[in-house]
């Protein structure tokens, strides 16, 4: 039996959901699953994700494979007929992609099984709060917790047809930051009676910058990236809150508690000079993707054997909770060239279906390289 692969990622596309939301799509998973079991098959349900145990043919080893269910708080701008009928809600980072792929393995190692056993993980919320590490704290997890675990992410800027990895670190540490300032608001003519959040925020912005270009060393690298502030409600009074949201990366552990060190100071010099309080809460952290040279090596062979074009991959800035599966379990990540003109993040990201079969065959490729033969 063959899958529609285009028809489930459109049908997927239309039902973002925030993680640990993702409800109508475990259900449409789960439905698509349960049509292809057979008595190999074994499925687990934990929280909004799922578990899915396919028995080898005389196994040694449980393969891993994790894809990742969630969408993003992104406002769809595509002119696709299949646009998300969830307002405000958009897979803005291929997760509808990664879902259609895991499907079309799956699938796969149920008609053709390879001699070890092979665990599916549907994991919710990689975008935030992290699905992965309360995934592996779990009792369904640890039941059939795999001996090596591998997963792929989209790269809209790479040609369908190609993937790329690497050994050792390929994605940041990351840290979530929200900040929460809180002053004295009042009449805009009067400023003098207040405590202004929108001044004390938008300096705030500039003054932080200097972190990384004055506090890292230039031979480390880091990103601090507010994406969001909100303050006032009027143009004519002046903001007594405000609110920054963003991100920090890092390529090290340490460079990150610098980095919190710096803002934790600067936090205490703006609360006296601009008399007023502010908070700090670093919400989701995530652990690097540190790849095993070995696993990357036997992805390398096996997409020469598929006849898929492998690239050695930069390390990149973007956080994945797949790090803390990596820091426990050997194995890799890789990425698939979807060719989008708008990146990941991107309200009008379109990666092009092509990709969808090459990501098959690029998992399916790997399942069996990696088999006990
Ligand atoms: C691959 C990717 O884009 N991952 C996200 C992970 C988000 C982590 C967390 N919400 C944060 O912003 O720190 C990314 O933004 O890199």
């Amino acid at each position: 039996m063959s899958l529609n692969l285009q028809q489930i990622r459109r049908e997927l596309h239309q039902i973002p959901e925030l993680g640990f939301q993702e409800f109508k799509t475990q259900a449409y998973l789960l439905e698509q699953i349960k049509s292809m079991s057979n008595e190999r098959v074994l499925i687990q349900e934990w929280r909004t994700g799922i578990l899915v145990k396919v028995s080898g043919l005389n196994p040694s080893k449980v393969i891993g494979y994790r894809c990742d269910i969630d969408g993003l708080p992104i406002t769809e701008a595509t002119d696709y007929e299949f646009q998300s009928k969830h307002e405000g809600s958009m897979h803005a980072c291929g997760h509808d992609f990664h879902m259609t792929i895991a499907l079309g393995a799956l699938q796969e190692l149920i008609d053709h099984p390879i001699q070890d056993d092979a665990v599916f993980l549907f994991q919710p919320a990689e975008e935030g709060p992290g699905g992965a590490l309360p995934m592996m704290q779990s009792e369904e997890f640890s039941k059939w917790k795999p001996d090596c675990i591998f997963a792929l992410h989209i790269a809209p800027e790479m040609p369908v047809g190609t993937v790329s990895s690497k050994p050792g670190l390929l994605f940041a540490n990351t840290s979530e930051l929200f900040l929460d300032f809180v002053g004295k608001g009042g009449h805009a003519a009067y400023p003098h009676l207040t405590k202004d959040m929108t001044v004390a925020a938008g300096s705030f912005i500039s003054q932080i910058q200097g972190i990384i270009s004055r506090n890292i060393d230039p031979l480390d690298s880091a990103v601090l990236t507010i994406g969001k502030m909100e303050s006032g409600h009027v143009q004519n009074a002046i903001a007594e809150t405000a609110r920054l949201e963003g991100t920090i990366r890092t390529l090290r552990a340490e460079t990150m508690d610098l980095i919190k060190e710096r803002l934790e100071s600067i936090i205490r010099g703006f609360e006296i000079s601009y008399d007023c309080s502010i908070s700090i809460d670093y919400g989701a952290n995530y652990y690097q993707v540190y790849n095993n040279e070995q696993y990357v090596q036997s992805f390398e062979n096996a997409m020469n054997i598929a006849g898929i074009t492998y690239k050695n991959a930069n390390k990149a800035m973007t956080g994945e909770d797949f790090g803390y599966m990596l820091k426990e379990i050997p194995g890799f990540m890789f990425w698939l060239g979807v060719d989008s003109p708008f990146g990941l993040h991107h309200n009008q990201l379109q990666p092009n279906e092509d990709a969808l079969s090459v990501g098959v065959k690029a998992v399916i490729q790997t399942f069996q390289q990696i088999a006990s033969k």
